[in-house]
């Protein structure tokens, strides 16, 4: 298990090479199995290298995308994820791709749960592409230091790909996959931009304690590649 680092020496050019090596890895994808999917992290990050993806040249009418984890907000809400992914990502080309978003009509996550493993089996898994972003307080996804529900979104053998969060540490209830089903994608991505975020991971590496920092999980067992720009 490493971790394998890419450094750019802008974000503008961290943008233009990945946005270039994830299109790579779906048009093979759709060569290999007729269709590909891309599983996308929310927050402030990812924006500027959506844009630029949405305009790569690749068959998005064969593309599965969807999230890594929601905020439980409607889209009219500045917080939720698909918004931002439907605003910033599936625009342009990658308008003609398919989009599963996490957040549904239940007023608590936790009643979703079941029907968001029932929408996974209409998306290409494992996953061609997964892109992790990750939080200061070492949280991905939405795997959370300090919830409730962190031991079992860490737990491998839980039998869900979701698992509705309660974070302590940001607002609102979330959902997230599961630290299995992150494993569980072909390419595992971890997208960070600026020093705080490459400090935070400094610190991530030193010890394997993923409850104190549950992106710890992600890099002790699985191949992640980093993806970094200050
Ligand atoms: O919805 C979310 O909050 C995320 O998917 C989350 O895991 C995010 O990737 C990190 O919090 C980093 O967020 P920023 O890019 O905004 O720093």
């Amino acid at each position: 298990m490493a971790l394998i680092e890419n450094c750019y020496s802008s974000i503008p050019q961290l943008n233009e090479a990945f946005s270039a090596e994830i299109a790579n890895i779906l048009k093979a994808g759709i060569e290999a199995n007729g269709r590909a999917s891309l599983a996308v992290s929310g927050g402030r990050t990812p924006a500027a290298m959506f844009n630029q993806l949405s305009n790569q040249s690749l068959d998005w009418s064969k593309v599965d995308v969807t999230l890594v984890d929601e905020r439980w907000v409607d889209e009219d809400d500045p917080a939720s994820n698909a918004a931002m992914a439907k605003r910033e990502l599936l625009i342009n080309k990658a308008a003609a791709a398919q989009f599963y978003g996490l957040k549904t009509a239940e007023s608590d996550a936790v009643n979703a749960v079941a029907e968001l493993n029932a929408q996974l089996v209409n998306i290409q898994t494992p996953f061609d592409v997964l892109i992790l972003g990750m939080g200061e307080d070492g949280h991905t996804a939405s795997l959370f230091p300090c919830s409730k529900q962190l031991e079992q979104g860490l737990n491998t053998d839980l039998n869900s790909d979701y698992i509705a969060v309660t974070p302590t540490t940001a607002p609102n209830q979330r959902m997230s996959l599961t630290l299995k089903s992150i494993l569980n994608s072909k390419n595992i991505f971890l997208h960070l931009t600026g020093e705080p975020k490459k400090h935070v991971l400094d610190i991530a590496l030193q010890s394997d304690n993923a409850l104190e920092m549950p992106i710890r999980a992600v890099f002790n067992n699985a191949d992640v590649k980093l993806i970094w720009a200050a």
